[in-house]
Order: C-alpha cells, then structure tokens, then sequence
C-alpha cells in the first residue's frame, strides 16, 4: 500500500480575533505573506508529495499567484474553505488524493520539519497522531458566571497544534459522521476521535503558535529576525 504524504492548509478564516483589516494569514511577515510562509515549510519537507490550500472564495486568485511566484508546485488544488474551520478542512480533504493527511493551519508558519517527520513516524505507528505541549499554566473549568468548578490535574493536560495527522481516507469518515451528525469541533482530532480512532500525542514546541491575537505578531516577528535568512 502506498504511503503517500499529503497536507490540507486551512486559510479561509477571517482573523477576526487578530482585528487587522487584512486577513492575517496575508499579513506581511519579511516580507512574504504569512500563509507563503507556512507553504513554504511543507513543500520543502521530502515526505509531502501534495499540498491543497484552502481559501476564502475572493483569495483564491492572488493565492494562486502566490503559488507560481513562490514555486509552490506541491500545492495541486486551491479550493474555497466554508464558514466553519471544519468546513474547510472538510473541503480540503476531499480535494486530496493521498494515503496520509497532515492537517495545518495557515497561520501556523513555525512548525519545524523535524515535527512534521515526529507526527509522521508516530501516526504510521499508532494509526492518528496530533502536536501538542503540556499546558503551563493551571487550568480551572469555570461556569457562565464566572465561579470556579474545577481544577483538573494539570499532568493530564495538553495544548492541541497542528499538524494533525491521520490515513486520509479514515479522516474523511470521521468527517461524513460529523456532518451527518450535526457536530462541529474545533480541531480534527476531536472528529476522529468520536468516530473511535485513537490519536496519540507528539510533543512540539510552545514555538509553534497559531497566529491569533495582536501581542502574537510581535512573536513572529521577533522569530522571525531570529531565524536570519533559510
Ligand atoms: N472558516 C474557517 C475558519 C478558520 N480557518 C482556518 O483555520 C485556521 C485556524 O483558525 P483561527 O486561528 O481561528 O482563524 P480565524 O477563524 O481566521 O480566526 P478568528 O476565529 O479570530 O476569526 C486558520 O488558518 C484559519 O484561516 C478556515 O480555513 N476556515
Ligand atoms: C486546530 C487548532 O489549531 C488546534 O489548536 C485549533 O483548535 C483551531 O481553533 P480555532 O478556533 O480555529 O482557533
């Protein structure tokens, strides 16, 4: 059986906690947009041998673009994503034509190859596999009104990534089940894990954060003076 590699990246959200009148995963980072970036990561990478990218309808011209002038010839398809991440996600996987899938997001851009071979070996290994890192702060479950109900061990606790990874064609079950079943999570994971996959962890870095609020630009950019020129 083949065991071909390919990644889903979702861009067709809106940014809205980031506030910025652009879109972020467009937003400049050296001077390339954020989702070229992350692309970037995973056309190098020798294990992927097919990209799609998922965008808002009214991006996918300048994506395009973006793919010739950047030389991103592993992205095969650029396909517009729905209003929900999982809607997305769910179009992208459609689109794809691979054993594997690595789910990303778009506005992760710091993910290292070395985790990407890691969430590789360990899916081959264990069937689904996601990136992850222990929480560091004490997590409380907390009611609408603001009164403490919980305090769960913080042992037990992780912070999802992306990439997720899974056998393509077990992932989009777990997705025709959700859709059938009116459920809606907020990672992939969640889907596969309700249609009975067991997933495993990878550990990853606290490097690897989804763009998401103002003070995570400042990261980026401060990585990305760091990291000098590729
Ligand atoms: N309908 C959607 C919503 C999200 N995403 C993608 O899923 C990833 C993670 O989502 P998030 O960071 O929440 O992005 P947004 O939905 O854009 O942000 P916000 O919730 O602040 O609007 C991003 O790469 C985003 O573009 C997507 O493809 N389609
Ligand atoms: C998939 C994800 O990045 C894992 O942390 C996250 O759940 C996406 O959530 P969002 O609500 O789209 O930010």
């Amino acid at each position: 059986m083949s065991n071909s590699v390919g990644a889903v990246i979702v861009a067709a959200g809106r940014g809205t906690r980031m506030g910025t009148a652009e879109s972020k995963q467009y937003l400049l980072l050296r001077d390339k947009p954020i989702i070229v970036h992350t692309l970037e990561v995973f056309q190098r990478h020798e294990l992927i041998s097919e990209v799609v990218l998922v965008t808002g309808e009214e991006d996918i011209n300048r994506c395009r673009e973006w793919v010739g002038a950047y030389k991103l010839d592993k992205v095969k398809a650029v396909v517009p994503g729905g209003s929900e991440r999982q809607h997305s996600v769910y179009k992208g996987l459609k689109s794809l034509g691979t054993e594997w899938v690595m789910v990303h997001d778009g506005v992760r851009p710091f993910v290292q190859a070395s985790e990407i071979n890691a969430c590789y070996e360990k899916a081959r290994e264990t069937g689904a596999s996601v990136l992850a890192v222990p929480v560091k702060d004490t997590i409380k479950q907390v009611d609408g009104t603001g009164k403490v109900l919980s305090t769960p061990d913080r042992r037990s606790l992780w912070a999802i990534q992306t990439p997720q990874t899974f056998r393509l064609s077990e992932l989009l079950a777990a997705y025709d089940a959700a859709e059938r079943d009116g459920f809606l999570g907020t990672d992939d994971s969640s889907l596969a894990e309700r249609s009975g996959i067991q997933v495993s962890v990878v550990e990853g870095s606290y490097r690897n954060i989804k763009l998401t609020t103002p003070e995570d630009l400042d990261f980026a950019e401060f990585t990305e003076r760091n990291r000098g020129e590729d």
